[in-house]
């Protein structure tokens, strides 16, 4: 094909795009929208005023059952609109659970599909959803990330943090206001525990060294406490605080993947909590497959901080579904609480890029099922 020809190809499939997403607007009938889509219509295709595709123009219309027609002509559930809209935030906006179940389940079924390939290709394909390969910055490639230097600073509200450089921007690693996030994991995960008197618990992470900090100020401190972390300049810092001579405390200076035989020869936890850095989806999933062997029994308790896709609704309601399937999987049951982290404080992240947009925080509880 030459140039020429190519434009000509790329010009119809414009107009095509643009006769479809127009005629779903128009609410133009059924057949009339399918004969569309049987010519070669692209369901990618995202008009030029208001980067609306087909489906999110059919979310605007309500129409479930041309929903779920683009949906199985491949219609693409998690493209954004100039607005930075999905058409699952489009539904959610006009409260059509219907048409919104659809699209969160496709994205569900992409997804599944998408771990599912990455776990039998080698490089893995990290998920389509936040992180994308191309990011080699600190906050997406744990090498730049381990590579970087942390500033530990104060916030405007004096609550301290902990950012990184990833490219141009400044990203926290780990933000003052996800206290109350830890605290009430914390709770969830020790309170009225079977085991609470003598408390064998793992935390990969240490951050600010909030949850750490809150699991050694328990009534009843910890009998053994893992923390595994990588980043040199948190381990300084944890040396300065005096978290080496704590009692029952053990710290293990690098990342999970390179401690995981030791601590699945050590295994036994009442508690496991994780909470990382700079990976994605498939790294969280394959740390699930761990935990059924870190964990000492049905009393057990898991948690993992639920982030990824937490700057939109949709994406972060497609992940912790996706978390909630893979757990399941493994024998892991997943019981959900909501945490507010409603702030009307716009402050709250200062100059850095903000990743957590939600007002509410997805809080995961996971026993293991003997069912
Ligand atoms: C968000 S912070 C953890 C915050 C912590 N939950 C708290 O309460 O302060 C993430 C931490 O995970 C560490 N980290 C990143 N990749 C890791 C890996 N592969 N294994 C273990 N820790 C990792 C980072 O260095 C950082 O200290």
């Amino acid at each position: 094909m030459d140039s020429s020809e190519s434009a000509d190809t790329v010009h119809a499939l414009t107009e095509l795009g643009e006769l479809l997403v127009d005629s779903v607007l128009r609410g133009e009938p059924f057949d009339t929208i399918k004969h569309i889509v049987q010519e070669g219509a692209p369901l990618w295709y995202q008009n030029e005023s208001e980067g609306l595709s087909a489906l999110h123009a059919a979310a605007y219309m309500q129409d479930a059952e041309l929903v779920q027609f683009l949906i199985d002509e491949g219609a693409v559930w998690n493209s954004m609109d100039n607005m930075k809209n999905t058409a699952g935030d489009i539904a959610l906006s006009f409260n059509n659970e219907a048409v919104y179940t659809m699209i969160r389940n496709a994205g569900i079924r992409a997804e599944m599909l998408l771990a599912l390939l990455a776990s039998r290709s080698e490089p893995e394909e990290p998920s389509s959803l936040v992180i994308r390969s191309e990011d080699v910055t600190a906050a997406a490639s744990t090498d730049a990330f381990l590579a970087s230097k942390l500033k530990f600073i104060k916030d405007k509200n004096g609550q301290e943090i902990c950012v990184v450089k990833a490219g141009e921007d400044e990203i926290g690693v780990m933000m003052g206001w996800e206290q109350n996030i830890m605290q009430e994991t914390v709770k969830s995960l020790c309170e009225g525990h079977e085991s609470a008197n003598s408390l064998k618990i793992l935390n990969i992470g240490f951050g600010l060294g909030i949850i750490d900090s809150l699991f050694q100020a328990l009534p009843t401190r910890p009998i053994t406490h893992y923390i595994v972390e990588p980043h040199p300049d948190v381990i300084q810092r944890m040396k300065e605080q005096g978290w080496y001579q704590k009692p029952g405390v053990k710290i293990l200076e690098c990342k999970w993947q390179d401690s995981i035989q030791d601590l699945l020869a050590v295994g036994g936890f009442d508690v496991v909590y994780t909470d990382t850095f700079s990976e994605d989806y498939n790294a969280l999933r394959a740390f699930f497959e761990l935990v059924p062997d870190l964990l000492a029994g049905p009393e057990s308790r898991f948690s993992f901080f639920n982030g990824l896709g937490a700057t939109n609704a949709l994406f972060y309601d497609v992940y912790t579904h996706l978390a909630e399937l893979h757990l399941s999987d493994i024998g892991i049951e997943v019981k959900w609480q909501d945490v507010s982290v409603y702030n009307d404080n716009s402050d709250r992240w200062g100059s850095t890029r903000e990743y957590f947009l939600l007002p509410m925080y997805r809080l995961p509880i996971g026993t293991m099922n003997l069912m």
